[in-house]
């Protein structure tokens, strides 16, 4: 579990983090999202100890970070998957981590497999292209197989198959009980992967619930139709308690499902061209609640 209260970092004048109050729970996989510079990494090293905070306090099961005896056997993270040194062996690397934490030999062979870079550990970190870099961080943050997880754009650089391998991975990590914390700035990477989500833009909080329950503050999706009976269709759906936006033949529905919208035409002997229905997506929930919060906007005025 990890625990911010009032945590704060403030660079020069201005506050990176903003009060923030979150509680990380085990056993889900947590998604801590935010646009570009909203304070995400900022946060992330704060919890390691990495960063002093300004003000308030965090800590990781109970005790800041850095007074934990047990270090990466208690906490693993992946902050910045370039911050390695390119000389070594990826097995050199996670050798000289393991010895400095105490962490027996033969566990860097087995999280260099479960990684899926065994066949490169002996290849110099220079040549590794960016996905095999995360994939060496994930193995480095593995090392300990501590209860705490930490996850600083896992994603980035990662092929599909990449991609498919973290989400389960960070889910069966969450399923031992683990606490999973995991950055990202794009909402479609946490949909298949967080139950629940920490939204933060430009330091501050913006919501702390589950998946589900943010999918729900979106519009709810609508139904698209397109009748030469437009008029009469609109007045039916109406009557049904729908919400109808009208643009010649093509009607635009919300509040009733699209197999309502077929049962009413269908009852009343309106001829349909086109049924579709659109669901609201986490994207657009996601932009419209950081909207405000945006920091580095294409063509915005500053
Ligand atoms: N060492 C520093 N000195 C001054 N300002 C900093 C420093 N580190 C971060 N900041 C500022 O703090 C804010 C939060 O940055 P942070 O990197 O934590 O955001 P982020 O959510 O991780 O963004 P990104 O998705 O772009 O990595 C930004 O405005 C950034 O410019």
């Amino acid at each position: 579990m990890i625990e911010l209260t009032n945590l704060t970092k403030a660079y020069g004048g201005k506050l990176a983090v903003d009060d923030l109050s979150v509680t990380v729970r085990p056993g889900r996989v947590t998604g801590f999202l935010g646009p570009n510079g909203a304070g995400k990494s900022t946060t992330l090293r704060m919890i390691l100890g990495l960063n002093a905070p300004s003000a308030g306090t965090v800590t990781v099961d109970g005790v800041p970070f850095a007074t934990h005896p047990r270090g990466l056997r208690h906490a693993g993270a992946l902050l910045d998957a370039g911050d390695v040194q390119g000389g070594r062996t990826a097995r050199g690397h996670l050798r000289v981590l393991a010895a400095s934490n105490r962490i027996p030999r033969d566990r860097v062979e087995e999280v260099l497999d479960l990684a899926g870079i065994g066949a490169a550990a002996g290849r110099r970190i220079s040549g590794f292209s960016l996905g095999m870099r995360q994939r060496l961080g994930i193995a480095a943050a593995l090392l300990g197989d501590p209860p705490v997880l930490l996850f600083d754009e896992p994603f980035n650089g990662l092929d599909p198959e990449g991609v498919l391998w973290v989400r389960e991975l960070f889910k069966s990590l969450a399923a031992e009980g683990r606490t999973v914390f995991v950055s990202s700035h794009l909402m479609s990477e946490m949909e298949n992967t967080a139950e629940h989500l920490v939204v933060i833009g430009r330091g501050r909080l913006i919501a702390d619930e589950s998946l589900a329950a943010f999918a729900g503050r979106g519009d709810g999706g609508h139904v698209r139709v397109r009748t030469p009976e437009a008029e009469r269709l609109a007045t039916l759906l109406t009557g049904a308690g729908g919400g109808v936006e009208a643009a010649g033949e093509t009607l635009t529905v919300t509040g009733l499902s699209g197999d309502r919208v077929g049962e009413l035409a269908f009852e009343h002997r309106v001829l349909l061209r086109e049924l579709s229905t659109h669901k609201a997506s986490l994207e657009a929930a996601f932009m419209e609640l950081t909207a405000d919060s945006v920091e580095y906007k294409a063509g915005a005025k500053r």
